[in-house]
């Protein structure tokens, strides 16, 4: 064994506070956090999602109540998901930004309820049209890029007219990012509305218990001629870069366990823009039922990932953890 000096290094973590120096910015504050919520048509309903136990679809009537505690434990931000239950779906997604979306209804509530509450919305076609794909598609069911640019953008600014702080596009389509940003120019939304791009959003089974959530699956086919490949590493790249480019404001890793080297590449190579990554909802279901089952205590699990997420160089975590972890941050036990 070698005992030199330089090899010790039991030394530097036989305490607590030692122990913490050696984690310096993996810390998780409330600001480190971002809720998804499920918005639905059907205003007095408060349902669990049958995949995601713990996890509601709220009606509008619903949501205060259930908030309101969380918000008080210091929930910062949360992201919106609108779910169609009345209202239908067609092929131009028209139901995404019509005066009767649960989305663009509850915004306005939300603000004069919780005014320091920052609220993003995920920008999508896939919750609202026939398909269920997250683009129009043509007859000869082929993306049609610039008809759904076009859509994007409409549908990010109906939702910062309504008081969106945030628009966040999960769509992953060439240009839209452009497309938007100069839509909330011309609309006079440019300097108080951010666009949180979902730059590396992956192709992943980790979304199933999702689609169940918000009723997106597409009704044929997958996602994979617009979202990365798994493998993938170059082109994750050049997808940030480019929104960056177009002039997103802030980025996004998706998923987030099995990207973290994605993270780190991210972070690195714009340091100067926040990012954020996804915890999903196969990540959230693989964390619930392993302890469920007694695989592992949850909240040590979890710090464990989350802790992991910081140190890639995520600056906030999309969780539906959200409000269990406030309650251990609130108790020190976190
Ligand atoms: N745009 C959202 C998704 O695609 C899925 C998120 C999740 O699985 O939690
Ligand atoms: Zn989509
Ligand atoms: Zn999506």
């Amino acid at each position: 064994m070698d005992n030199s000096p330089e090899n010790i290094l039991h030394s530097r973590i036989f305490n607590d506070t030692l122990r913490k120096w050696q984690c310096s910015n993996t810390e998780i504050a409330t600001h480190n956090l971002m809720y998804p919520l499920f918005i639905t048509d059907n205003d007095d309903t408060k349902e669990e999602v049958s995949s995601l136990p713990n996890v509601y679809r709220f009606g509008i009537n619903r949501l205060k109540e259930f908030l309101e505690p969380i918000i008080q434990l210091g929930l910062k931000s949360v992201l919106l998901f609108g779910v169609l239950c009345k209202l239908k779906k067609d092929d131009s997604a028209t139901n995404a930004d019509s005066v009767e979306n649960p989305v663009i209804r509850i915004i306005p509530l939300l603000k004069k309820w919780f005014p320091d509450l920052t609220i993003a919305c995920d920008i999508c076609l896939c919750p609202y049209i026939s398909h269920g794909h997250c683009a129009i598609l043509t007859n000869e069911n082929i993306i049609d890029v610039k008809a759904t640019c076009t859509r994007l953008a409409d549908i990010a600014c109906s939702y910062a007219k309504a008081g969106a702080d945030i628009v966040a596009p999960s769509d992953m389509m060439d240009g839209r990012i452009r497309e938007i940003k100069s839509r909330l120019a011309s609309c006079g939304y440019i300097s108080r509305v951010n666009v949180l791009s979902y730059s590396a959003k992956f192709q992943s089974c980790f979304y199933g218990p999702f689609r169940d959530a918000a009723g997106s699956a597409p009704s044929f086919g997958d996602r994979r001629c617009y979202q990365l490949p798994p493998g993938s590493k170059g082109i994750a790249l050049s997808a940030v870069k480019r929104d960056v480019r177009e002039g997103c404001d802030m980025l996004m890793v998706k998923p987030a366990l099995a990207y973290l080297d994605i993270v780190k590449q991210t972070k690195e190579t714009f340091p100067e823009f926040p990012l954020f990554v996804y915890q999903v909802s196969g990540e959230y279901a693989m964390l619930y039922y392993g302890a469920k089952n007694g695989i592992f205590d949850l909240r040590t699990a979890l710090k464990e990932c989350i802790t992991g997420m910081r140190r890639a160089g995520a600056d906030c975590i999309i969780s539906y953890f959200s409000p269990e972890i406030l309650m251990w941050l609130k108790d020190g036990l976190f």
